[in-house]
């Protein structure tokens, strides 16, 4: 379904290899490290690892960035690692940092072939962990052509603004973003800034505002999705907007209009983490809490 192979100036990349429909799995990955923070270091870690998979770490790409630093790792790199400065100990961390995935519960690991997924702030794809398979799946969130690029996005704030998306990707990743959403010469690039900075905004009157009630809450969280969707962008956090918007929808008494943004949010959510994730479940679970069961067909 994919092939991992060159991709121009962002080292190798993940390409489809045939057409890949919106929801469909395109990888499940297991972990070949797994950190957590309170438990154990980096470097004692990999010692135990099997030869072939210490040549599959190393394998992994390199983080340019000299001031690239996730707090959290830095720490137990000074505390437990020691001897600290030979040259093959800075290589394994600074690999760690540069492709590694919160999977909650401060547990942080390497996925050897989702690390080949570059970003886009307007990725095609997400990646998951999926507690029950323990791994990590990747799914289209939108229709990928063969031969284009599968991305994900590093970031957790999907919306932001450039300026404040490219500071995030250089200090920890190194790289200036060149997606379409950060590539200022494309015709549409200033309308999407403008809309993101719209959605921005409103968002922060709303929280100045005082408190809110239900009326109020479902106007800025459905406004909040329409941004997301005219940049074209899905997946868990949409999910979680819907089921925000269903919940003040019932609040308020409108139960069709309820039912129908949980199922939007199923939807969503199905297609970002599949039928057999957790997350799905507990999605559900919040549909039928609501007094809204929906069926979805999966
Ligand atoms: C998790 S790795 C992704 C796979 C990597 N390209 C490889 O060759 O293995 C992250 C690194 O890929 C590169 N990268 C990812 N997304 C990029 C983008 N949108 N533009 C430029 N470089 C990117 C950066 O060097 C980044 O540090």
């Amino acid at each position: 379904m994919f092939a991992i192979r060159q991709a121009t100036g962002k080292g190798l990349g993940v390409f489809a290899s045939q057409q890949i429909r919106s929801g469909q799995r395109i990888l499940s990955d297991r972990a070949l490290l797994t950190i957590s923070a309170s438990k154990t270091d980096i470097l004692s870690q990999v010692t135990l690892l099997p030869k072939l998979d210490v040549a599959a770490l190393l394998g992994l790409s390199q983080n340019p960035a000299k001031s690239g630093v996730l707090s959290w790792l830095e720490s137990i790199w000074r505390s437990k690692s020691a001897p600290s400065n030979t040259r093959l100990n800075h290589t394994i961390l600074n690999i760690f940092r540069n492709n590694n995935f919160d999977i909650g519960d401060d547990v942080r690991a390497l996925f050897p072939r989702v690390a080949r997924l570059n970003h886009s702030c307007v990725p095609n794809a997400q990646g998951n962990f999926n507690r029950a398979l323990d791994k990590f799946t990747v799914h289209a969130t939108s229709d990928i052509q063969s031969g284009e690029e599968i991305t994900i996005s590093y970031l957790d704030d999907h919306l932001a603004l450039r300026a404040n998306r490219q500071s995030k990707l250089l200090d920890n990743y190194g790289f200036v973003c060149g997606c379409r959403a950060c590539d200022k010469t494309l015709p549409e690039s200033a309308a999407r800034e403008a809309r993101r900075a719209k959605a921005i905004d409103r968002l922060e009157k709303f929280a100045q505002s005082g408190p809110a009630d239900a009326g109020k809450e479902m106007d800025v969280v459905l406004a909040l999705l329409n941004a997301y969707q005219e940049e074209g962008i899905r997946g868990r956090e949409i999910a979680t907007m819907y089921m925000a918007a269903a919940s003040q929808a019932s609040k308020l008494g409108f139960q069709e209009k309820a039912r129908e943004l949980a199922l939007a949010g199923l939807k969503c959510e199905v297609e970002a983490v599949g039928g057999d994730s957790p997350f799905f479940a507990a999605t559900e679970k919040q549909a039928k809490d609501l007094g809204v069961g929906v069926d979805i067909n999966l």
